[in-house]
């Protein structure tokens, strides 16, 4: 396996990403509930706002501050009109000119003196209350005080009315219809261009759904739910409505992110009215994308102790697939791209009880998909979809339909109707860029090494003699790894033999191997591998008293299932500093052993090793046999024979 190391410098530019295998996306925003409801805030605002501008634009602007020498050489001057004193000394009053102003007398003032020279010049004056700090400032705030108070309210509104009303809240604006979509797909299987493995894989649903009836009378369980698991963009959504399509049934599509709601109950609720909707239109196709997002693991929560609201959505999932009658005609389809992450639970029988991978195209499928989005356009004669398939690896058919509409932008762009070969590598640069930020998109010479590392481990594993045979080399990226070699065991083994584990670690270590063989270097695509090795190693050593240095000693304290898997706690050593320094030494002397030993077969087959790599670069994907078939070419034609 090969691992793509991309965050490496990213932290310089301070741009973080989440990573492919980040976090679910946040559950879709509900949409504003509509009607005169959705009027409301708008219009609030405008009359809040005109209360406190027109004051402003019209009436004169607020009163002028004068000070109290200013105030008193009006009052002399005979321009005052009108006073009014409140017992704190704040004083406001209008000139003779209309002018509103305001002042404050400065210390308890000498108030006969101040009320015969106001007398004098005949001012009317009026002595008020001090209403208060807190009635002036009440009246100040009064506007924004309403405008919180719409805000909250109107988005307490728009929740219930999604919420389809909880507590009794509810009744009006059930806007259900936008989160269930119902309808009757023209989508035929001759859309989908390429994957004719995954539709016979689906086509016994067609099956079912044409005539429900059928298996009903001869008592045959029907199919129930099929999980599609693949990469983003491979066309999960558009085979499930082909499906549809083909059935000539409703189809019922709703995203997993937007059952779970902020409210508890809500997504349940939302699954019964689900199925209620299906079964009433049965036959039909409910279809869940984003599966994940509620299927996750049960009892997997965060550190807040688990989500109640996304389990009782699953537990309502999995009480309505149950209870499927025969011959109910609904079927389930589901897609994923993180099916690890998956509840078992939803996997057993009568449940989700097939999945399908939705692989990522291969150059032969690419070519199809380009040909299904290439029609109606027009192109220069030299314009090659075929050269387009082939500089594409990686790419998902939703990548190739975006690459398809951008070269036809191009050539609009240039005032042409048709699309050059210019136009088509411009938009596969673009498209590739975009990748490069959020998948395993691979420049050329990371495709290269990707070849020559995951040839080593298919080689290695087909030169040791314990090792499980190689089912399957590919070098399509797929989630977060760019290349994978399978091995596929022979029979399920229970019981690993020494031999068997050292030709584990030299397979592990061959991709590494052949990177050091061929480029004269590592990368940082075998750190999954090494991670791997040394688990291993380290239980070799450990628990299995498989190195002479230690012997025959076993310090498991709890026995993990998979060989791979390490002890529940490594926090309390049963052994002292001095163990723990040779087990150290002996993890990493089996290491370097596996490693030069994986160096030694990958130079002594360095024929195959370039041979294997430039077929996967070619192809992508091969068997087993083809690796075999290489070793036994370099057999039988080259010089430099076998050499352990
Ligand atoms: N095999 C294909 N043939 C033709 N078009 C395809 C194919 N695969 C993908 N596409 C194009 O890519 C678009 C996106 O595919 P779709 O939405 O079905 O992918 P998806 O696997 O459901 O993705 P996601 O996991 O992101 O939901 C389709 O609408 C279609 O235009
Ligand atoms: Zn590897």
């Amino acid at each position: 396996m090969i691992t793509p190391m991309r965050s490496l410098g990213r932290h310089l530019t301070g741009k973080a990403k989440p990573g492919p295998s980040g976090d679910p996306p946040p559950p879709a925003k509900p949409p504003p509930a509509g009607g005169w409801r959705s009027w409301l805030l708008p219009i609030g605002t405008l009359i809040v706002l005109a209360w406190l501008l027109i004051p402003l634009m019209f009436g004169g602007g607020s009163p002028a501050p004068y000070s109290y020498s200013d105030f008193m050489t009006r009052v002399d001057a005979g321009q005052v009109k009108t006073v009014s004193i409140d017992d704190q000394g704040a004083v406001t009053g209008t000139l003779k000119d209309g002018t509103q102003f305001t002042s404050q007398i400065p210390t308890a003032p000498n108030a006969n003196q101040l009320e015969t020279q106001l007398r004098a010049k005949n001012v009317q004056t009026t002595a008020t209350q001090s209403g208060g700090f807190l009635w002036s400032a009440l009246i100040g705030f009064l506007p924004l005080l309403l405008l919180i108070g719409l805000f909250a309210w109107t988005g307490r509104q728009a929740q219930q009315s999604l919420s389809g009303g909880i507590g009794g809240f509810g009744g009006f604006g059930r806007s259900k219809a936008k989160i269930i979509e119902a309808e009757r797909p023209t989508t035929r299987f001759a859309d989908v261009a390429g994957y004719d493995g995954v539709k016979q894989e689906i086509s016994e649903m067609i099956d079912f759904l044409r005539a429900p009836e059928r298996y009903a009378a001869a008592g045959a369980k029907p199919p129930r739910g099929v999980i599609m698991v693949g990469p983003p963009g491979t066309g999960k959504t558009l085979i499930a409505r082909a499906v549809a399509g083909e059935a000539d049934v409703p189809f019922l599509s709703v995203t997993g992110s937007g059952f779970v709601e902020m409210f508890v109950g809500v997504g349940a609720s939302r699954v019964r009215d689900l199925f209620d909707d299906a079964r009433k239109r049965a036959p039909s196709i409910v279809f869940i994308d984003e599966i994940d997002a509620i299927g996750g693991r049960r009892g997997s929560g965060t550190i807040t102790g688990g989500n109640d609201e996304r389990e009782q959505t699953l537990n309502q999932l999995l009480a309505e697939m149950d209870g499927f009658d025969q011959g109910s005609g609904i079927v389930v389809l589901a897609a994923t791209n993180r099916p690890e992450t998956l509840d078992p639970a939803l996997l057993r029988p009568g449940r989700f009880d097939r999945q399908v991978t939705v692989p990522l195209p291969n150059q032969a499928e690419r070519a199809a998909i380009l040909a299904v989005h290439t029609t109606g356009k027009h192109f220069t004669p030299d314009a090659d979809l075929g050269v387009v398939a082939r500089a594409t690896p990686g790419f998902s058919g939703a990548d190739l339909a975006n690459l398809v509409n951008e070269a036809a932008i191009n050539a609009v762009r240039a005032g042409r109707t048709t699309i050059t070969p210019d136009d088509l590598g411009a938009a596969r640069d673009r498209v590739l860029l975009g990748r490069r930020e959020t998948t395993n998109a691979l420049l050329p010479q990371e495709r290269h090494a990707v070849a020559v590392h995951e040839s080593g481990h298919a080689l290695l594993a087909a030169l040791c003699e314990h090792a499980d045979p190689v089912a399957k080399v590919t070098i399509l990226p797929a989630g977060m790894t760019l290349g994978v070699t399978e091995q596929l065991p022979e029979a399920e083994r229970h019981l690993y033999s020494e031999s068997y584990l050292a030709d584990l670690l030299a397979v592990r270590l061959g991709g590494r191997a052949a990177e050091l063989v061929v480029f004269g270097e590592g990368s940082t695509g075998a750190a999954n591998d090494l991670a791997g090795a040394t688990q291993i190693a380290t239980r070799m050593v450990r628990d299995f008293g498989l190195s002479p240095a230690l012997g025959p000693v076993g310090y498991s304290s709890s026995s993990p299932q998979y060989l791979g898997e390490e002890a529940a706690s490594p926090l309390r050593r049963p052994y002292s500093e001095r163990t723990q320094q040779v087990i150290d030494e002996e993890v990493s002397r089996l290491l370097a052993e596996a490693e030069k030993r994986a160096v030694g077969l990958l130079r002594a087959h360095r024929g195959a090793l370039d041979r294997l790599a430039a077929i996967l670069l070619e192809q992508e994907t091969v068997d087993g046999e083809v690796v075999g078939g290489v070793l036994r070419a370099e057999h039988t034609k080259g010089p430099r024979a076998r050499a352990s």
